[in-house]
């Protein structure tokens, strides 16, 4: 009895869905704006009871033939929509529509391509997600029918983070969806992919085709991919391209083979190309200082929440472990591509809901929406003005406030030109850091390191990382490897804790530079350098000096300006009065957050070496480097000829490692040249007995010496290069024949 009867629901569904769906389609076709217009300025009448009434006249006007021009809209629920979204977009608080919205959804929904431009943080992904849905609702597009958009994002989370937003939206429809984020397991994934309806996904995989952050999509880097999407999708579709920094580039556009797209860039008559919500500060740190500003800023913020950007995966890891055990007082998390797809989506979702400071790549930088991000942090220089737009777009999204600091070196002083040039419209302050209240850690960072030697590993590669980023970027104005001394380099070293300036061999073995990269770096007078350890440096006070009052960076004057700030300063890092955070060189730092109380100094003589923080009857921290001391008096904790001792015993032992390094590198040397001179041997004499073993004519011999030898040569396993040239050849071809393999069926 009850399957005629759910029969008949389904059928009298399917009919009111067919009604709706030529109202839709009626009112859309008769209400549709001309190509090439924007929507009017929102009126002044629009009270929300009064917008109600509107939106239900608009839809009752339609449902009598009485089409409206929904291209002046502000609402969703004005818009020809279908019920199912509008009851989605209401549930999930979506009312008023963003400017980028109101300008490109009436185009969307009527099928114009779309190239979209607006600030970060306003609302583009629903400027395409509404449109996917629609368009598939009205044409009546079932699982059975396989795939009937692709969204392409440019990264895994980004992609995740769409998908929540078609789930959001399409709740009530019966698409099928999904975001195909994991790198391996395609085979395993291609049954499922056949039967989505909506498909997000990283470049790998098609009706309406999305590119959302569309100008890195369409760069060199996903080229190929996207090409092999591209090739396999019909022609005769409908295309929606978003970004904050939109590609004005005719071959990019040509690519994606756009018909008459409505250019919509609602921002472009704008003052500024970031969030208006969005303050914005600069500061010249030197190299050497950078880790310490990083350090201070943050025990200056411990009740914000915090994204610091680094240049490299290496940096990221270094800085989040050395700050994890140094316990600054806020809970600390990091973020890079390297990380599983199910880790960074619970470090999103852990940041997303606490204080704490997130230690990323700009694997961050693009897209994700975490609300209520209250400092952007750019330690080292985006590799370009978009990247920074992007990358500060993390916080003041959607009308909400934010503020933003990038550190740049005196060498970087170039981008903050670019930042300041008219054409970027980016307001930015630049503030000098008062020298006086920045705390030193490189000793605390130095001990960590005796204790762990893992992390000394790990802070020459981040040194080499930041070093090779900085060689590696293109735009040869901002970032100039001849500019840092080799002292700058071996102050660095030193603020990371290294006893000695690792060597830089990439700059030599490098093929592709040129003569005048080359000479970009002495590397002479680098290696030189290793010697110098400096306990304390010393701050380059002209960079530093104070610039009078209105830097509230890192010391907010104003209690009320920042009330959690300065409230739990005070908690935690109480100062003596009068003295305010003056400190001097060899001063105790206070390193973790502690009430003040009374306390017995007990020292574990077997404890390994600077490893604990550990405090004075006043309470103050100690310096774990204080812990080499045999004998600790009240008044001289820290034995500063102990850890000089301790710092040429660790510089020995590095020397010493060294030696063996480069011995043992030499021998790898010789073994291979003796290794491929035994081969080149064996392959002569194997030659040799061919040629006697042939009765061939001196033509056909020489021919298959060649060819003999030729093969060889490609099999040759010496050749790493020739090899991985080969296996990388043949990697990509087998992954190009499954990917159109793929997509065929999918088309089919
Ligand atoms: N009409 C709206 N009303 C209220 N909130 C909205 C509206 N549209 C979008 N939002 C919210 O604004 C935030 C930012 O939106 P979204 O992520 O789409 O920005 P975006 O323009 O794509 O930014 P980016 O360039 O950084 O990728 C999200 O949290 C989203 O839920």
């Amino acid at each position: 009895m009850r399957r005629p009867q759910r029969r008949a629901v389904a059928k009298q569904s399917r009919a009111k869905d067919g009604d709706e769906i030529r109202l839709l389609e009626a009112w859309i076709d008769a209400g549709k704006p001309l190509p090439g217009t924007k929507p009017p300025p929102p009126s002044e009448e629009s009270s929300a009871a009064n917008a109600r009434v509107r939106a239900r006249d608009v839809v009752a006007k339609a449902a009598a033939g009485d089409y409206s021009d929904y291209g002046a809209s502000t609402r969703f629920d004005e818009l020809p929509l279908s019920q199912k979204t509008k009851d989605a977009l209401r549930k999930a608080g979506y009312k008023e529509m963003s400017e980028i919205q109101r300008a490109a959804l009436p185009h969307a929904l009527c099928g114009h391509d779309v190239l979209g431009a607006a600030k970060t943080g306003s609302g583009k992904t629903l400027a395409f997600v509404i449109p996917v849905i629609e368009k598939l609702y009205r044409e009546k597009w079932s699982q059975e029918d396989g795939v009937g958009c692709i969204i392409l994002s440019p990264t895994n989370d980004l992609a995740g983070q769409i998908w929540e937003v078609v789930r959001k939206v399409g709740k009530h429809h019966n698409f099928s969806g999904g975001a195909i984020v994991k790198r391996t397991g395609i085979e395993q994934e291609k049954e499922r992919i056949n039967s989505l309806n909506i498909l997000v996904c990283t470049p790998g995989r098609k009706q309406i085709l999305v590119l959302d952050e569309a100008d890195q999509i369409l760069d060199k880097n996903f080229k190929s991919q996207v090409d092999i999407i591209l090739s396999q999708i019909p022609k005769a579709r409908q295309t929606l391209l978003f970004s904050a920094t939109q590609t004005k580039s005719v071959k990019d556009l040509a690519r994606v083979s756009l018909k008459n797209p409505e250019y919509i860039s609602v921002h472009e008559q704008a003052s500024t190309a970031t969030p208006d919500n969005l303050e914005q500060c600069a500061m010249i740190v030197p190299l050497e200082q950078k880790l310490n500003m990083l350090w201070s800023f943050i025990k200056r913020h411990l009740k914000s929440k915090i994204l610091v950007f680094l240049s490299s995966v290496k940096q990221v890891k270094f800085v989040y472990e050395i700050f994890k055990k140094l316990r600054p007082g806020i809970p600390l998390k990091c973020m890079h591509g390297r990380m599983k797809y199910e880790v960074q989506q619970a470090i999103v979702a852990e940041f997303s809901e606490s204080t704490s400071v997130l230690f990323s790549t700009d694997i961050f930088a693009r897209g994700l929406d975490i609300g209520n991000v209250d400092w952007v942090v750019q330690v080292d220089c985006p590799e370009s003005v978009a990247l920074y737009i992007h990358r500060v777009g993390r916080t003041a999204r959607y009308n909400k406030k934010g503020k933003s600091l990038i550190f740049l070196c005196p060498q970087e002083e170039r981008m903050l030109e670019k930042l300041k040039a008219t054409e970027s419209k980016i307001p930015i302050n630049v503030r000098k850091p008062k020298v006086e209240q920045l705390e030193q850690i490189s000793q605390n960072v130095a001990a960590v390191l005796v204790k762990f030697p893992n992390l000394q590993q790990l802070g020459k590669r981040a040194f080499v990382t930041y070093l090779k980023s900085v060689y590696l970027q293109g735009d040869k104005e901002v970032f100039d490897l001849s500019r840092f001394s080799a002292e700058n380099f071996a102050a660095y070293a030193s603020s990371l804790g290294l006893p000695v300036t690792p060597k830089i061999r990439f700059v030599s073995h490098k093929k592709n530079v040129s003569k005048k990269d080359m000479k970009d770096i002495d590397v002479k007078q680098m290696k030189h350098k290793a010697e110098v350890i400096e306990i304390n440096p010393q701050v380059n006070r002209d960079m530093l000096a104070d610039d009078g009052p209105d830097d509230d960076i890192l010391y907010p004057k104003k209690p009320n300006t920042d009330a959690n700030i300065y409230g739990l300063d005070d908690i935690l890092s109480p100062k003596v009065p009068g003295s305010d955070t003056h400190m001097e060189p060899e001063k105790i730092e206070e390193l973790a957050a502690r009430p003040l109380k009374k306390k017995k100094l007990k020292i574990n003589m077997h404890r390994p070496v600077g490893t604990r923080v550990k405090y004075d009857d006043e309470g103050n921290a100690i310096d774990p480097l204080a812990s080499l001391a045999e004998e600790v008096g009240p008044e001289d904790v820290i034995h500063k000829d102990k850890i000089l001792q301790r710092y040429a015993e660790m510089l020995r032992e590095m020397q010493e490692d060294d030696k063996e390094d480069k011995a043992q590198h030499k021998k790898s040397l010789h073994e291979k040249k003796f290794e491929k001179k035994m081969k080149l041997k064996r392959r002569r004499q194997e030659e040799t007995d061919a040629v006697s073993d042939d009765s061939g004519s001196e033509s056909d011999r020489n021919q298959n010496m060649s060819s003999k030898g030729k093969k060889k040569y490609l099999n040759n396993s010496d050749d790493d290069e020739g090899g991985d040239a080969a296996k990388g050849g043949d990697l990509l071809a087998q992954q190009e024949a499954l990917a159109l393999k793929l997509l065929g069926k999918m088309h089919d």
